[in-house]
């Protein structure tokens, strides 16, 4: 097996609609089985997945009565009928269990539901479940749209910690003009850096079904890159380019990312958000942080300052000796509770349970 050259543990792929419904009109699994094998050789290899996909207005457009243009509520319709098609498509060629997340832009704006979010992904994939997420159509007007799927899939890799970002679009990747009206158009294999003028050479959406372009899923690498997060854009039905992404080779345009994972989180942590608290730990929570990478568990929490609610950035201290800074996945009250008790204690205490963990190790930095 060829080395792999870009490592990654957890991609969220983002399918459009033109692969679910090329014809605009109803869905089929024939051009889903490439993308449907990545995602299987993916987790052969213990790598985690989020699916991304578009297609539900396409696949329930013919359940609905319409004339161009398409109003608002005439796509919610359809949406609301393609959506259960398109889930139905998925599991059809998958033997383990998938999940319907639906979401709109406030979702993700707030931060009791992002939480939320965050901690459904999480349960889902610890549990070998493929989350399959979609735009909550229903609900989202125009203002309240994330208006395409390709940034709601680097938004979702971002809140789920994912490393790798892959848009399946119905061409081979980043071209330096449209491929669709201009034959001479040359495929960009690698872009260090999305520019102004990067974004000039990408154009809106021909299929007629699609909704961005490249344009939008420049942005979308664009935003994912800035987060140290890697972003593929390749042709969802070539088979070689999906394969070679499973082994860890590139494919299609690889858009780099602008710094390490570790670095724009340990960044976002320490100089973009204020510690609300404080939370002191003992030498064998310290320990396990520092040696092991590990979750800060209740067990090892021997004190709580200041008021905080879930969600919010606390310091860790050892003494007087400020050790890491994370987000905590209870509250000052809720931790005062709990604290220096074993995790099986927490829903006989609080009578609930959020999570084992007080702070989780995907978001917290040691410092
Ligand atoms: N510079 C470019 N390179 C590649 N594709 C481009 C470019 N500019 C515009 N496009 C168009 O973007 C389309 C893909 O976007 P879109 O139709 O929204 O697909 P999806 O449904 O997969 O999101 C391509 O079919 C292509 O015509
Ligand atoms: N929520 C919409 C997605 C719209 C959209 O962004 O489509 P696309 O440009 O094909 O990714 C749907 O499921 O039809």
């Amino acid at each position: 097996m060829e080395k792999a050259q870009f490592a990654w543990q957890r991609v969220v792929i983002k399918v459009g609609s033109a692969l679910i419904s090329p014809d605009g009109n109803g869905c089929k699994t024939e051009h889903l089985l490439a993308i449907a094998r990545f995602i299987i050789a993916a987790r052969h290899q213990d790598k985690q997945v989020i699916l991304v996909s578009s297609g539900s207005v396409a696949a329930g457009r013919n359940a609905i009565a319409h004339h161009a243009p398409l109003s608002l509520a005439g796509k919610q319709a359809m949406a609301a009928v393609g959506q259960t098609r398109m889930m139905a498509n998925w599991a059809r060629l998958f033997d383990f269990p998938c999940a319907q997340i639906l979401l709109t832009h406030q979702d993700i704006a707030s931060r009791a539901r992002y939480l939320n979010i965050k901690n459904t992904l999480r349960e889902l994939l610890d549990n070998g479940v493929l989350p399959i997420v979609n735009e909550n159509d229903t609900v989202a007007t125009e203002e309240l749209k994330f208006g395409d799927n390709d940034n709601l899939a680097a938004q979702v890799a971002l809140v789920a910690d994912a490393d790798t970002l892959v848009i399946c679009t119905d061409v081979e990747g980043v071209f330096d003009k449209d491929p669709r009206s201009h034959s001479d158009a040359r495929l960009l294999a690698e872009l260090t850096q999305i520019t102004e003028s990067t974004l000039a050479m990408a154009g809106g959406s021909s299929s007629g079904v699609g909704t961005g372009g490249m344009l939008s899923k420049l942005q979308a690498a664009q935003k994912a890159s800035a987060q140290g997060i890697q972003t593929f854009i390749c042709n969802g039905q070539n088979e070689q380019a999906l394969a070679a992404l499973a082994r860890g080779q590139t494919a299609g345009t690889r858009v780099l990312p602008q710094q390490s994972i570790a670095s724009a989180k340990k960044h976002w942590l320490k100089h973009s958000l204020k510690a609300q608290g404080q939370i002191l730990i003992d030498e064998g929570a310290h320990n396990a942080l520092k040696e092991r990478g590990a979750s800060l568990l209740p067990a090892g929490i021997i004190g709580v300052e200041g008021k905080f609610n879930a969600g919010d950035a606390v310091d860790v201290c050892l003494g007087k000796q400020l050790v890491a800074r994370g987000l905590s996945a209870y509250s000052s009250a809720e931790l005062q509770q709990i604290k220096g008790l074993h995790s099986q204690r927490i829903a006989t205490v609080l009578g609930y349970s959020q999570q084992a963990v007080a702070l989780h190790r995907d978001d917290l930095v040691l410092l």
